[in-house]
């Protein structure tokens, strides 16, 4: 059992480590299998040369639907869900990734969320990234992808499959090593109008002590050049959490304009390469969380099976 999960250790990190130092780029997953044999190890993760996954690369987003569905009947599905979250800084990624990840039991991994821990601790890693982070500008991908393979690997070890990747990937680069390493499902692409994605990020709050986030922003934002008003109520935090309520420190409005900057710059070429797999879905969030929440799952064709899973609970 150990040698299975130390095996399967050494693959993320190798793996990902081989394809960003590759030239030319990107190297076929072939190329790496051959040269590494241990990869057979995660052949279950890894992108499927035959039919036997869920999904294939074809297949339209109507078609990856009815095989989420069908696949919450199928007793043994042949791997565990593989989604990704885009949106811009403020969106909600984070909150409705971890609602799903909850309601179709695959872990959220938050990159952003990997850095915050990074910082956390002291070292010339963390120096290094808070220089980055606290201007709003995106990390390398050398060191992105150790934390993410690092993260994969304690998960796996944890007996953790699927996963609901949230802020990753953010360039095209690492949406194609993504691509080369493994099969993704689905890609989610939530919007919101930038006024409101601000004032969001402003308003957001983390308890220190068990890391919930919260948001103290009331949004009322006017209906303007043909954009319906948006209402947003608080999402505060329990009476435990009150008191321990910190900002993090890129929710600047200088940092956040500058973020979103970013992330428009880079965000379009990953969607558009999502997009020409059939695997992103588009989802404009109508408001807060009570009208956003059933409608993101009616889009997802999840509804019935929430109301089926709480049924049983
Ligand atoms: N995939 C990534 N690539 C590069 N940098 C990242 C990535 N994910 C997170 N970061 C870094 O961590 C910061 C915080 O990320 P995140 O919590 O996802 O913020 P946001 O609210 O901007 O979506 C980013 O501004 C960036 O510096």
């Amino acid at each position: 059992m150990i040698t299975h999960h130390v095996k399967k250790k050494f693959i993320w990190s190798l793996t990902f480590d081989h394809l960003l130092h590759s030239i030319p780029f990107p190297i076929s997953l072939q190329q790496v299998s051959r040269q590494n044999s241990p990869m057979a190890a995660i052949t279950r993760l890894l992108k499927p040369s035959s039919s036997s996954s869920l999904f294939t690369r074809s297949l339209s987003t109507t078609t990856v639907f009815s095989d989420i569905q069908s696949s919450f009947s199928d007793p043994k599905p042949s791997r565990n869900f593989q989604w990704v979250f885009l949106g811009c800084p403020g969106v909600g990624k984070g909150t409705y990734a971890s609602r799903l990840s909850n309601l179709i039991g695959v872990p959220h991994i938050a990159t952003g969320d990997l850095v915050r821990q990074e910082l956390s601790l002291s070292g010339p890693l963390s120096t290094q990234l808070a220089e980055i982070v606290n201007q709003g500008k995106l990390v390398s991908d050398e060191i992105i992808f150790n934390l993410l393979s690092k993260r994969l690997e304690v998960g796996e070890s944890k007996g953790e499959s699927g996963f609901i990747l949230d802020g990753f990937p953010r360039t095209i680069r690492q949406a194609e090593i993504l691509d080369e390493v493994t099969e993704i499902d689905l890609v989610v692409n939530l919007k919101l109008r930038e006024d409101v994605l601000v004032e969001k990020c402003l308003g957001r709050r983390i308890c220190s002590q068990c890391g919930k986030g919260f948001n103290v922003a009331s949004i009322n934002a006017k209906a303007e050049n043909g954009r319906p008003g948006m209402s947003m109520a608080p999402l505060l935090p329990p009476q435990h959490c009150a008191s321990k309520l910190i900002t993090r420190a890129d929710d600047t409005e200088q940092v956040v304009k500058e973020r979103l900057r970013v992330y428009y710059e880079k965000s379009q070429a990953v969607e558009d390469f999502y997009k020409s797999q059939g695997k992103l879905m588009e989802f404009d969030l109508p408001g807060g969380i009570p009208e956003s929440w059933p409608k993101l799952l009616e889009a997802l064709n999840l509804d019935d099976y929430e109301v089926k899973r709480s049924a049983v609970a």
